[in-house]
């Protein structure tokens, strides 16, 4: 069997934040974005953060009344909102080119769906989240801010954020701020930022179906963060079965609520039972009772028997519906939940009724493990070994150094280990996704 090269494991993004070398403490991200309502302190925050970091500061909305020649009210007065918005965009799009800077935007600015992405791409994006009461006070009697200008503020904002807030929540990093000094706001951020350990990001190169493994500890509370910009529309069928729910379940619907999702959760019992005709048939109804459509996504939220039948079902609930994948046990983590196998039991044997659908995003949070009975632990671990074995040395090498302290459940170590074995099964999924040479037929 011929081995892909790896794949690019880490984002360039992941990179400059140190994800490369997790020995290293991470050197705090050098393109700042901060993102919020008006008045939250974007401008004021902004430029003292930059003087403590020894960063350029860069306001978007002065550089947008620079290019402009005028003040951002006489554009929205002679040319309306809808032109401001789309200078705001260029600006912000020129703006951030890779060069090191803390950039201060617009409150209306993270609401375009472009600006996000490039900002995503480019940056580490920062909501400083404040209370609206503590934004009234600041605001009121306050001339230049044309969305404010006629009309009651408490109202104003109150619309604002409820229209704004679940978007704001796929910032990096949340930042709550209020009425304390700007310089203890200043070193809360930086605080934050020091902190901040962004997943690793594995991406699965498929030519019609690319997407990322994230790896990271509590990845689950950024769920909706993560899912956001993925998936076509914010409602979601989560799966799951009744040992992983009460540990697992509502964390995973705050996440995803926080960002404005709507979600359904179904609840079946745990062990490999589930995979069955009978079940699937069940899941089926009670989703298409409960309302699904194309563009609904089903969640799978434990180990490989969720995996599995969630998959089955998202497969085929209306010919195919977006799958994400959060798998709760390393055995999932590092096998079934690479390579898009899904599928139920027969009276004749495993898996054998089933269809390839290659999820939009796989979640795999390895602090999820910590629940996870030693001996589950093994199971996991003797995969990543096999992975070894059959098809890269570096990784059984790796495995005779590390395996003892990842059978010790330390996070950092296991979180490798799922990068290794994950990359190492994604280079035969990208040689073979559907197992059609004999070598992959072959149970192993
Ligand atoms: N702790 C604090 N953090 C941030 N700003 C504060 C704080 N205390 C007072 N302020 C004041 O709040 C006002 C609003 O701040 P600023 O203009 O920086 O907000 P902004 O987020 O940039 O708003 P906009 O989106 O309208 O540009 C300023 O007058 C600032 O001095
Ligand atoms: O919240 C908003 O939409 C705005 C905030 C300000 O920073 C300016 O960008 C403009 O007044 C619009
Ligand atoms: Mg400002």
């Amino acid at each position: 069997m011929t081995i892909k090269p790896a794949t690019p494991l880490m984002t360039p993004k992941d990179a400059v934040a140190g994800q490369a070398d997790r020995r290293k403490p991470a050197p705090l991200p050098r393109v700042i974005v901060l993102i919020g309502l008006m008045g939250a302190g974007k401008t004021t925050i902004g430029r003292r953060l930059a003087h403590a970091l020894d960063l350029p500061f860069i306001d978007a909305d002065q550089e947008i009344e620079r290019a402009a020649g005028c003040s951002v009210s006489e554009i929205f007065d002679r040319h309306g909102e809808a032109a401001f918005r789309e200078g705001e965009r260029r600006v912000i799009q020129r703006l951030l080119d890779g060069r090191p800077m803390v950039l201060a935007t617009g409150g209306g600015a993270f609401m375009n769906p472009q600006t996000r992405q490039i900002i995503r791409e480019n940056g580490h994006s920062v909501w400083l989240r404040c209370p609206l009461n503590i934004l009234r006070k600041r605001l009121e009697g306050r001339p230049g801010r044309p969305l404010l200008a006629d009309g009651n503020i408490s109202e104003v904002l109150e619309t604002l954020r409820k229209t704004r807030h679940h978007i704001y929540a796929e910032a990096d990093i949340i930042v709550d701020c209020g009425d304390e000094t700007v310089r203890s706001a200043v070193e809360r951020v930086v605080t934050a930022l020091s902190s901040h350990n962004p997943p690793a990001r594995l991406p699965i190169a498929l030519p019609d179906h690319p997407y990322d493994i994230v790896i990271g500890s509590d990845v689950l509370d950024r769920a909706g963060a993560l899912l956001a910009p993925i998936l076509q529309q914010r409602r979601a069928v989560i799966v799951t079965d009744a040992r992983v729910a009460p540990l697992y379940l509502s964390r995973l619907e705050a996440s995803l609520h926080e960002v404005g999702f709507e979600t359904h959760a179904e609840i079946i019992p745990g062990g490999e039972e589930s995979k069955s005709f009978t079940q699937y048939a069940q899941l089926c109804e009670n989703v298409l009772t409960h309302g699904v459509e194309r563009r609904t996504a089903v969640i799978g939220l434990g180990g490989g028997v969720v995996g599995d039948l969630s998959g089955f079902v998202a497969a085929t609930l209306l010919r195919g519906v977006p799958f994400v994948q959060i798998p709760t046990t390393l055995l999932a983590q590092v096998d079934s939940s690479v390579g898009g196998k899904t599928g139920i039991n027969t009276a004749r044997g495993k898996n054998l009724v089933g269809a390839f659908h290659q999820p939009s995003a796989v979640l795999t949070d390895t602090s999820t493990l910590r629940t996870l009975p030693r001996r589950e632990r093994v199971a996991g671990y003797a995969e990543i070994v096999k992975a070894g074995l059959i098809g890269d040395r570096d990784l059984f090498t790796w495995c005779e150094a590390n395996g003892a302290a990842l059978l010790e459940g330390d996070e950092k170590t296991i979180q490798e280990g799922v990068r290794r074995a994950c990359a190492f099964k994604a280079s035969v999924v990208l040689e073979d996704e559907r197992e059609i040479s004999p070598i992959m037929v072959a149970p192993c």
